[in-house]
């Protein structure tokens, strides 16, 4: 019988977030920092666009912490911007520049947001590439997220030209995911093991 993919995703849901809360917060530290040190490493491989402007987010729920990138001398020239969401009710989320604790509130579900000034927002189309957080990723590119379609609705008006990268523990890397029409798949992942281009079957 053919599985409605609404309610598989929610079963995916509790099931990743499950795992990811298996490992230990010493053990997602440890994680976070060889995730950083990949990403540094890559972002310093390779020419980007200018600006050089990046789209993070603030970890919530036991989901991979990047924010130690900002302290880094050498990622000096990058921008960071982070989401806002500007409507629970369409499901909206803009994202702002933000550099250091002090540039953030506590938000909707409790999130990390950046402060909102206008002259501090960066469009996401601009942006060289996105860090996507979720709760599980196959190696072909499809994301699972919480189900609000806040990053599926950014992803969807997003140019080629930005580089999207979903990043996990190596634990949610899973074989396959249910996936729907709206679903946009990542151009790499971003695990503490590396960070590789998918394969498009
Ligand atoms: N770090 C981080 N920031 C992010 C996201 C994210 O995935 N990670 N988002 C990416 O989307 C947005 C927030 N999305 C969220 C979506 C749903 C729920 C949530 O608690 N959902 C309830 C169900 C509520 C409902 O259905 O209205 C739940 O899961 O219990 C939380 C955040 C914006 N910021
Ligand atoms: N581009 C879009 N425009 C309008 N609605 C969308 C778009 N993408 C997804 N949606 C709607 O958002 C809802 C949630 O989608 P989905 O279950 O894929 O969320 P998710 O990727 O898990 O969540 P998130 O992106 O917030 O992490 C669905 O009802 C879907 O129809």
């Amino acid at each position: 019988m053919a599985v409605n993919p609404r309610e598989d995703k929610q079963r995916w849901r509790s099931q990743m977030l499950r795992l990811r809360q298996t490992l230990t917060v010493p053990e997602r530290q440890y994680k976070d920092e060889q995730i950083c040190g990949i990403l540094e490493s890559f972002l310093l491989s390779r020419s980007w666009p200018v600006p050089h402007s990046i789209g993070l987010y603030r970890s919530m729920r036991g989901e991979v912490n990047l924010f130690s990138l900002l302290e880094r001398p050498s990622l000096a020239k990058w921008i960071f911007a982070f989401p806002a969401v500007e409507s629970e009710e369409n499901r909206q989320m803009r994202f702002y520049r933000a550099a250091k604790e002090e540039d953030f509130q506590t938000g909707h579900y409790g999130i990390r947001e950046p402060l909102r000034n206008e002259q501090n927002a960066v469009e996401p189309q601009n942006f060289a590439l996105l860090l996507v957080p979720g709760l599980a990723f196959t190696e072909s590119g499809v994301r699972l997220g919480y189900g609000g379609g806040y990053y599926d609705r950014v992803l969807a008006v997003l140019p080629p030209s930005v580089l999207k990268i979903g990043v996990l523990y190596a634990v949610q890397r899973v074989a396959d995911l249910p996936a729907e029409a709206h679903d946009v798949r990542m151009d790499m992942l971003l695990d503490e093991n590396g960070v590789v281009s998918c394969c498009m079957p």
